[in-house]
């Protein structure tokens, strides 16, 4: 343990659900652990518990702002979220005031890249449609021409945004006969060629792609990118797939092109709102598959989050640069 190390740092937790060996490894690092204890986490218990700390360990969705940072004072030395995605955090507000902050990419590629491949099918395969039917008993007996769905194989596979998730998706397809895979980012990729991965335009990829997945973040760039004249563009056998954020995607006219037929499907993890009310009418939709923003829910993948904010914690108390900072 290093000198630096041994000082009692306060860090403030703000989920009572962090896994514990996070909890544990900052204890051992000579931090003492303030857990809130609130489900969802309560804003106002948040800021009442700040006041002091020197780490703030960030395991909510709620906006990580500059109220957040006035509420613990001037002794605060750093920030993680335990996400790899910070559009609800004022990163700008974060630069003004040089205060670190860490979030948590790169150990989530695995977890939401399996998601992302099971919504492939689901969406791809009627899952929803399916189980819809046999719920209204309407099960149609020897039938060929019924519930038709898309393959993987020989397909053309789209991804917008190429970095951890993408590759791990394009990863775990390489041995799933696909017709070919490409990308839109805005730069290319140097290690694309690792997936047999082309960069395209934004306008090709919604031309070619025949399962078209969204991996990429929620930024001033693809907020509501996915619109009715993308959706327009895309083949009518699109398979439509977002893990990203609800917001790269204009939710009204994905409905109009589910509804119309302009694409064949869509499996969707996130969406807006969160949580989406039991009532709307992505959930009337057949060809659509809707799950609640599950892609990290796994052990491994949260321990694997929660450890990576821990240790961007003690690196910054440290004096050391954070693992995974965010700007
Ligand atoms: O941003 C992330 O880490 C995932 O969406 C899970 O919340």
């Amino acid at each position: 343990m290093t000198s630096a190390a041994r000082r009692l740092y306060k860090v403030l937790v703000t989920h009572p659900e962090v896994p514990i060996p996070a909890l544990e490894f900052l204890r051992q690092k000579g931090c003492e652990t303030i857990v809130c204890e609130n489900i969802p986490p309560v804003r106002s218990d948040i800021l009442q518990k700040l006041p002091g700390v020197d780490a703030i360990f960030w395991a909510s969705y709620q906006p990580l702002n500059g109220e957040v940072l006035d509420a613990a004072g001037s002794q605060l030395k750093a920030v993680s979220t335990m996400s790899s995605g910070i559009d609800y955090v004022d990163v700008p507000e974060f630069k003004r005031r040089q205060m670190p902050l860490g979030h948590t990419p790169g150990v989530v590629k695995n977890g939401v890249a399996d998601l992302a491949i099971g919504l492939m099918i689901a969406a791809g395969r009627f899952f929803h449609a399916g189980r819809q039917l046999i719920e209204n008993s309407k099960w149609e007996k020897e039938r060929i021409n019924w519930l038709m769905g898309q393959e993987i194989r020989d397909s053309v596979i789209g991804f917008m945004g190429f970095g951890g998730i993408g590759q791990a998706i394009a990863k775990r397809l390489q041995c799933w006969d696909v017709k070919k895979i490409i990308y839109h980012t805005r730069t290319r990729r140097d290690n694309d060629v690792d997936f047999a991965a082309q960069h395209v335009t934004f306008d090709e990829l919604l031309k070619e792609s025949d399962f078209l997945v969204v991996a990429c973040p929620l930024t001033a760039e693809t907020k509501g990118k996915f619109n009715a004249e993308a959706f327009g563009k895309m083949k009518k056998n699109c398979v439509f797939v977002n893990v990203g954020r609800g917001g790269i995607v204009d939710q009204d006219a994905l409905i109009e092109a589910l509804k119309t037929g302009q694409i064949f499907s869509a499996g969707l993890d996130v969406m807006t709102p969160e949580p989406l009310p039991a009532d709307d009418p992505l959930m009337k939709i057949p060809n659509c598959v809707v799950i609640p923003h599950m892609g990290t829910q796994t052990l491994k993948t949260t321990t694997e989050m929660a450890m990576l904010a821990a240790n961007n914690l003690i690196n910054a108390l440290e004096g050391k640069p954070m693992v995974c900072p965010a700007y």
